[in-house]
């Protein structure tokens, strides 16, 4: 089995090369779209539903069938064909530098991509190393229930009164206690039910000091 290091890549402005454009492809450019990358499709055919994102521009489609120049500016690289002659000769193409997923054959991969849970800057991402992507599927259904929409705006509202508590205390105990007593559980609870006044309330106690 191989042991992957998992890692969350900045992908603005970079370019992802999908080949092929059916159903995995579509699969992929979901997962890619919230990373802004610049999605480039090369495929004869294209999925209906990357049709409309190729319309609005929010994905290039190259109409065309795979040469090795199509990977030229690619940083990740994924091969998503039916025809496992095309998929080898993309992995072919590859230059060192460059990563590919290899969607029909894990063990020929540099990465694999796993079941991922957006609710705004949580992510809970799930991989069975590549044993079972219908397990990671289910338990990713399991954490969307787990981690509901709520969690959007309590992890916003973590974030900014996390700035405000470092912004208030130096590196050090107070600023530990203050950050330790933001997880308190009535916060999430506040945000699930719209209580944002007792929110904020308890946020002006820490930065006023009381964290016991
Ligand atoms: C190694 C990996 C490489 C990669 O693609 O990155 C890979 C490989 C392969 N998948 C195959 C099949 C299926 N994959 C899915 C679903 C998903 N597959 C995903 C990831 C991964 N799939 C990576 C490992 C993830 C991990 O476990 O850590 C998910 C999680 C994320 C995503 O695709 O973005 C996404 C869920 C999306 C979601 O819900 O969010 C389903 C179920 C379904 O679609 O409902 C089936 C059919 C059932 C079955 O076969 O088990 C086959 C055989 C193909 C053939 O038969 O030819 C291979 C090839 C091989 O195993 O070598
Ligand atoms: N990793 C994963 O999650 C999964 C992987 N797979 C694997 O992914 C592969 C693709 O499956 P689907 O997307 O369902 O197939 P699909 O039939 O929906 O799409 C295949 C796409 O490849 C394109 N294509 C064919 N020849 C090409 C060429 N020479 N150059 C560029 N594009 C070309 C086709 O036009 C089509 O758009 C399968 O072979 C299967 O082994 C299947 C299920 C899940």
């Amino acid at each position: 089995m191989t042991n992957y290091f998992p890692i969350h890549i900045n992908l603005e402005y970079k370019t992802v090369v999908i080949v092929g454009g059916g159903h995995v492809a579509t699969q992929k450019v979901a997962s890619l779209l919230p990373a802004k990358a610049n999605i480039v499709i090369v495929s004869p055919t294209l999925h209906n539903t990357l049709q409309s994102l190729a319309e609005s521009g929010q994905i290039t489609w190259k109409q065309k069938e795979f040469e090795p120049r199509d990977l030229d500016d690619a940083i990740l690289i994924i091969a998503a064909t039916n025809v496992t002659a095309v998929n080898e000769a993309v992995q072919e193409a590859a230059q060192h530098w460059q990563l590919i997923n290899r969607t029909d054959k894990q063990s020929e991969s540099d990465f694999i991509t796993p079941a991922t849970v957006r609710r705004g800057p949580l992510v809970v991402t799930v991989s069975t190393s590549g044993a079972s992507p219908s397990l990671a599927r289910k338990i990713k259904a399991d954490l969307e229930e787990q981690f509901d929409d709520a969690y959007d705006d309590y992890v916003c509202f973590l974030q900014q009164a996390r700035l405000m508590i470092a912004a208030k205390y130096d590196k050090g105990p107070q600023r530990r206690a203050a950050l330790q007593a933001l997880l308190e559980p009535n916060i999430l609870e506040w945000t699930r039910h719209g209580e944002i006044d007792r929110r904020e309330a308890y946020l002006q106690q820490l930065l006023m000091g009381a964290t016991q």
